[in-house]
């Protein structure tokens, strides 16, 4: 288990501005939208590639263009700065690839 420290949904979202607090659950989410399947897709293997060197994997669907994500961290059952972290990856990787 990585080690991370417990934050809590409201208090990433003091940062995390674009996601939102998921209800009943420490958790956070957020859906990202992709040009095309392509680049969803794309956006989705960046993020798997540091998920898995995180050792930290994301709750995630896609349908054609759209990404819908959330992040909590089960071992400490609530957000974690582990979640700050990969959500910060993926604002960037979805702004490299021209989210809109
Ligand atoms: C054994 C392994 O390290 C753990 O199960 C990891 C894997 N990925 C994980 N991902 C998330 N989001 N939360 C976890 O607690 C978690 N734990």
């Amino acid at each position: 288990m990585p080690h991370s420290t417990h934050i809590g949904a409201a208090a990433a979202l003091q940062t995390l501005t674009t996601w939102t607090a998921t209800a009943g659950r420490d958790a956070i989410e957020k859906t990202f939208k992709f040009a095309d399947f392509n680049a969803a897709f794309g956006f989705m293997t960046r993020v798997a590639l540091l998920a898995e060197k995180m050792d930290h994997h994301p709750e995630w669907s896609n349908v054609y263009n759209r990404v819908t994500v959330l992040l909590t961290t089960h071992d400490a059952n609530g957000v974690t700065d582990l979640d700050l972290r990969l959500a910060q990856f993926m604002d960037g990787s979805a702004a490299a690839a021209g989210k809109h």
